[in-house]
């Protein structure tokens, strides 16, 4: 079975490396002259899937669009899931879950098992019960060639407070987070399937990436303001590793399938500039 580092990186080879969110907000919906009902969420869904499924790397749904709505908006989320992996591209459930341990195995089946109707391919997750606590979404994502990114230095500013505070060895929180993380993706080749979120507005801070080995998902670009020369500034020589995400940005390019299909050629356009890289 191929690792999720392993899919990522052959799909990032072949797509180049971006990541746009689906985010249905309701001035977005407004804006596309949707109504902020179950079927205006699922005509959006929809619109962004059949113009950039089959064109971009990573496709990352905000859960908490779809759950707004109910049942009814997560079963919109289960099918776009399918429809997405279907267009051969990488599903990363925003969901930002984290919770004692055995609650955690449950949120762990919920997405990274392949019997699940909610089955991604990655999932966010929220280290702020410990790393440890994250453990059986490690391993069920190991087991099934899964992904998780836990969130280390987040692009809001309200965020670094808690992950830039120093513990009793003098690491921030933030650096903890990474270095477990690094441990995990020890050895793997050609990139770890345990990934971080590091949000591209945050300026430099002097945290480690050196040793991640694991894909560095880059929110905040566009809409928070960041643009893809702030990445060089945030990521410095980890920059092969990021993979840049842009939500509002691109959805705001939309109804039209086409302008959908150029604003994500244009972010990724000016992403590849900094980053290098190919397509
Ligand atoms: O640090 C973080 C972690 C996650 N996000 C999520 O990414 C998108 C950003 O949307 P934009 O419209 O591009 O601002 C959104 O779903 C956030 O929940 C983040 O922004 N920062």
């Amino acid at each position: 079975m191929e690792s999720f580092g392993a899919r990522l990186h052959r799909t990032v080879t072949e797509r180049g490396p971006l990541c746009v969110g689906i985010d249905p907000h309701p001035g977005l919906l407004a804006r596309w002259g949707l109504d902020d009902d179950v079927d205006g969420l699922e005509r959006f869904a929809r619109t962004v899937v059949e113009a950039l499924g089959d064109q971009v790397a990573v496709i990352k749904p905000q859960s908490a669009f779809f759950e707004r709505y109910g049942s009814r908006g997560v079963a919109v989320l289960e099918s776009i899931i399918r429809q997405l992996r279907d267009q051969g591209a990488l599903v990363l459930l925003d969901v930002k879950r984290g919770d004692i341990g055995s609650t955690v195995r449950a949120y762990a089946s919920a997405y990274l098992d392949p019997s699940s109707s909610l089955y991604v391919d990655a999932v966010t997750a929220s280290p702020y019960l410990g790393v440890g606590s994250l453990a059986p979404m490690f391993e069920l994502a190991a087991e099934h060639g899964g992904g998780v990114f836990v969130l280390a230095l987040t692009s809001n500013p309200e965020g670094a407070a808690v992950q830039r505070a120093h513990g009793a060895d003098g690491r921030t929180v933030a650096q903890t987070v990474i270095d477990e993380i690094a441990q995990l993706n020890a050895g793997a080749d050609p990139l770890g399937s345990m990934g971080l979120v590091v949000g591209a507005t945050i300026g430099e801070t002097g945290h480690d990436l050196s040793a991640v080995n694991g894909p560095l998902l880059a929110p905040g670009l566009g809409a928070q303001g960041a643009t893809a020369a702030d990445l060089r500034v945030v990521f410095g020589s980890s920059l092969p590793s990021v993979l840049p995400s842009y939500s509002r940005e691109i959805l705001s390019a939309g109804p039209d399938p086409q302008a959908l299909r150029a604003a994500a050629h244009r972010a990724a356009g000016e992403c590849r500039a900094v980053l290098g890289g190919s397509s």
